[in-house]
């Protein structure tokens, strides 16, 4: 299939961004096949994880969405558009957030706003709309030093919302940050996530949290990444309906947790891959 081609199927599922046939080779002294063929549609409003072996090419399946690097072969479009460079309609959030330390957290969410050249009175309003939202209004004269892990990682998610992107990526944003703040940061992600209906591709070795954050949960082999399955799960929304995380514990909730590590390490077994 050529290039054209892809991009009429990728197109004709209407979906906010379309990879079809995608792979990867990074190309030097030894070449890496990172990814192989990866077919993949994220419809508008979807919440969708992503799960793999470490070096299956999660981080290259995001930069290739957010348009850091062009596939080797196949073809990523956002709404039809063939994707070309980064952009602004695509938000993304890293595990270490590159936040500036010489501007305080006010000015690091305004920073992308000032590189669009919106009128400052509107980039003060919606700087000031976001850090509510993630709960930083009062530290927004705070410089980036003086928080902690979690503060800058919601200064990064309110850095990327605050451009109002239609798809947010997200690579293990929430890797680096204790067991509590963790689900405290799931809770905000997914009550965003719901206010602003945005599209979200998430980065995740977690499988408890791609289950509990998750629309759809795609599950990677090993390197040369492909999409060996998909798993629908629905826990997210009981769980912004309950305020809590009961459903975790539920039978179904276990069962599904159960058949995706088995499903991993059924497939990384034998050949020194390891899942975590
Ligand atoms: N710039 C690069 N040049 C050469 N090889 C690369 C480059 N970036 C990544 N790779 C290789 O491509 C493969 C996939 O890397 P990638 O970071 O996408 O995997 P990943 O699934 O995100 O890994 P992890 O879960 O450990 O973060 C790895 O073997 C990695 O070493």
């Amino acid at each position: 299939m050529g290039r054209t081609e892809y991009r009429r199927s990728a197109e004709a599922a209407a979906a906010v961004v379309a990879l079809a046939g995608v792979s990867l080779t990074y190309r030097s002294d030894q070449d890496v096949d990172a990814l192989e063929n990866i077919t993949l549609t994220l419809d508008a409003g979807e919440f969708v994880c992503l799960l793999g072996p470490s070096g299956c090419g999660k981080s290259t399946l995001l930069k290739i969405i957010a348009g850091f690097i062009a596939p080797t072969d196949g073809a990523a479009v956002m709404d039809g558009e063939a994707i070309t460079g980064a952009d602004w309609q695509r938000g993304v959030v890293f595990q270490h957030p590159p936040l500036y330390p010489w501007l305080d957290v006010a000015a690091n969410v305004k920073f992308g706003l000032k590189m669009r050249k919106l009128p400052e009175l509107e980039s003060q309003k919606l700087t000031e709309e976001y850090l509510k939202k993630v709960g930083l209004l009062e530290f927004r004269t705070s410089k980036v030093y003086q928080l902690s892990g979690g503060m800058k990682q919601r200064v990064a998610i309110a850095r990327a919302l605050v451009n109002q992107p239609r798809v947010l990526l997200m690579d293990e944003p929430f890797g680096a940050l204790d067991a509590l703040t963790r689900e405290q940061m799931q809770s905000l992600l997914r009550n965003i996530w719901r206010e602003s209906q945005c599209t979200i591709l998430f980065i995740t070795h977690d499988v408890d949290e791609a289950l509990s954050l998750g629309t759809r949960v795609l599950v990677m082999s090993k390197r040369p990444g492909r999409i060996i399955k998909e798993f629908r799960p629905d826990f997210t929304h009981s769980m912004i309906g309950e305020k809590s995380n009961r459903s975790r514990y539920t039978p179904e909730f276990l069962k599904l947790r159960e058949e995706i590590l088995d499903l991993i390490n059924n497939y990384t077994k034998g050949d020194g891959c390891a899942y975590f």
